[in-house]
């Protein structure tokens, strides 16, 4: 197993404002990475950043030993990187199955090779049996899987995934957390996790990072990311996993 990707020194300021400052870290080829910190921490800058939305201010990202800062995401995406967005925003007139051939679509110019590839990611996130749904239609837990099947169609060997259990009831959010378990049990795709839910990110992660302020505070696996002080101090308050 190598590296997939590395973080190096990354800043990204918006005017004065500091949104990450000199972050750094790797991660290695299969496991789950999970980035935390409080709100306005600069996490999803920080995927802006990794996924060519933004190019960094300073510092380098470092895909599969190739420097892409200030690729468009487009290129990235055929280099095998993808995200999905915090506030899914699915095309709501297309049906389900063109939502993920538009992903499907980064990889082959053949509708009919589209067609087949999303209908194996609609099976992967269990939403097979809607495929000629309207996608504006579906309740918010059937849009986040929407929004994965998506991100698999553009056949991506890195994954990264915004609060995709936000806004979703208990029974949803499992469902969700054993999907990320499948697709890292299937192998060939490394994940990078956003979430709030703290039970949640300790159970899929193998590592953690923690943001603060725009600034690493910590990294770790999660048993030693609960039991650092300074994460404790600053974000976890009186969570134990
Ligand atoms: N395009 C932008 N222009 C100006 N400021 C921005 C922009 N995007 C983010 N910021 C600021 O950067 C900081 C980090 O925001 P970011 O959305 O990355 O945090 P986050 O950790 O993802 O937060 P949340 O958990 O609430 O989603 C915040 O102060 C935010 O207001």
């Amino acid at each position: 197993m190598g590296t997939i990707l590395e973080i190096q020194h990354v800043s990204k300021f918006f005017g004065g404002l500091a949104a990450n400052s000199d972050v750094s870290f790797s991660l290695e080829e299969g496991m789950i990475m999970g980035l935390i910190g409080p709100n306005g921490a600069g996490k999803t800058t920080l995927f802006n950043c990794i996924t060519g939305y933004y190019p960094p201010s300073r510092g380098d990202v470092i895909f599969k030993g190739q420097k892409i800062n200030g690729l468009e995401p487009d290129r990235v995406c055929r280099l095998g990187m993808v995200r999905t967005w915090q506030k899914v925003r699915p095309l709501a007139k297309l049906s389900v199955v063109d939502n993920v051939m538009v992903g499907a679509l980064c990889r082959t110019n053949s509708l009919k090779t589209a067609r087949e590839l999303a209908m194996e990611q609609l099976k992967v996130v269990r939403l097979d049996n809607k495929p000629n749904f309207l996608a504006g239609g579906l309740p918010i837990g059937e849009r986040k899987k929407l929004e994965v099947a998506r991100a698999l169609a553009t056949q991506p060997q890195l994954l990264l995934l915004d609060e995709v259990m936000g806004g979703l009831n208990p029974a949803e959010s499992d469902e969700i957390i054993q999907l990320i378990l499948d697709i890292k049990k299937r192998g060939g795709i490394t994940q990078m996790v956003i979430e709030h839910d703290m039970k949640a990110i300790m159970r899929i992660s193998d590592r953690i990072v923690v943001i603060n302020s725009g600034e690493k505070l910590a990294e770790g696996t999660p048993q030693e990311i609960v039991n650092n002080p300074e994460v404790v101090r600053a974000y976890l308050g009186d969570f134990h996993a």
